[in-house]
């Protein structure tokens, strides 16, 4: 292991990406798996975080509070619900540490409050961590800069497992705002999310979400320009966690080094700078 590895503690340690988490940085030779965080409370305080992941003994017991393992780690990952999450990133900003947020389905005012923390914390914050997702979302501004204005309608159609509690996904909505910033439109005026009933013709300028809930489908997005006699489909399928565990333990690395900024994972990747 290099000898300036990060220290990362993960929180939410027990859930589906925190377990994949524990594995991406065991991977990682230039990270270092510090600490794990469970729920306050939780029966799983103390229960081995490389047993919880599935990977055999780790010597790591899991902790149930970040103070307790305040000064034994430089990034923390998070991967929970948004309240946890802005408690974290809370304690993070008085402690000096640095953090990467992959939590989704934040409401308008937690993202007010989320950043709000721009000045004072280095954190990556990013509905989704995988490199293609990321790679599509620019594939995303030269297909509405082609097409959006030239009558074709644009739908965002995800599914996930039926596990997942926020909707649309994280990714949909940055997928439908990516698309929607390079046509001039909000999703607050354009984004349709429902359609039951009587609802009569979409508009030209409508930017519609559809969300499916079924099985054990890691994530999948498709973004559809459509006219009449033709349709374009951009689609990105994730087949396993470790996509976004990967992606996340990169951006720890990457932030370890930047000053107090809120990032986005198109600044891990150097996706930012290659303009639009
Ligand atoms: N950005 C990205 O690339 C990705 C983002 N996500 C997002 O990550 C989030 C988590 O997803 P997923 O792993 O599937 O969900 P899970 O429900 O499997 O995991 C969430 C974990 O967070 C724990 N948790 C909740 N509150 C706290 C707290 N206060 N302190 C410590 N731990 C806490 C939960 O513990 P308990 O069960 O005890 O409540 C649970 O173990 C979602 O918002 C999802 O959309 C998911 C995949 C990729
Ligand atoms: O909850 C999930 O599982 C996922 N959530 C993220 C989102 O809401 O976009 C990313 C990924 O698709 C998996």
């Amino acid at each position: 292991m290099s000898s300036n590895a990060p220290r990362i503690a993960i929180v939410g340690v027990a859930g589906r990406m925190g377990r994949n988490l524990v594995a991406a940085v065991e991977q990682d030779a230039q990270a270092q798996l510090a600490a794990g965080i469970v729920t306050p409370g939780s029966s799983l305080k103390g229960a081995d975080i490389g047993e919880l992941a599935g990977l055999g003994r780790l010597g790591i017991p899991a902790a149930d509070s970040l103070a307790s393992v305040a000064d034994e780690f430089d990034v923390l990952i998070d991967f929970t619900m948004p309240r946890a999450t802005l408690d974290n990133l809370a304690f993070c900003a008085e402690h000096g540490k640095r953090v990467v947020i992959g939590t989704t389905g934040l409401s308008d005012d937690e993202l007010a409050e989320l950043d709000g923390y721009r000045d004072r914390v280095p954190f990556v914050f990013a509905p989704n961590m995988s490199v293609g997702v990321n790679l599509t979302l620019r594939l995303l501004e030269t297909a509405a800069r082609a097409l959006g204005d030239e009558g074709y309608d644009i739908e965002v159609i995800e599914a996930h497992h039926r596990h997942k509690v926020d909707a649309p996904s994280g990714t949909a909505l940055r997928m439908g705002e990516v698309v929607a910033g390079v046509l001039g439109r909000s999703l607050k005026e354009h984004g349709v999310f429902e359609r039951v009933g009587q609802c009569g013709p979409r508009s030209a300028s409508e930017i519609g979400f559809a969300t499916l809930r079924a099985g054990d489908i890691v994530g999948e997005h498709t973004v559809l320009f459509a006219t009449e006699g033709e349709r374009i489909e951009i689609t990105h399928k994730a087949s396993s966690r470790m996509t976004f565990a990967k992606g996340a333990v990169r951006a720890a690395r990457w932030v370890s080094e930047r000053p107090a900024g809120r990032y986005d994972m198109q600044d891990v990747l150097g996706l930012t700078e290659q303009g639009g």
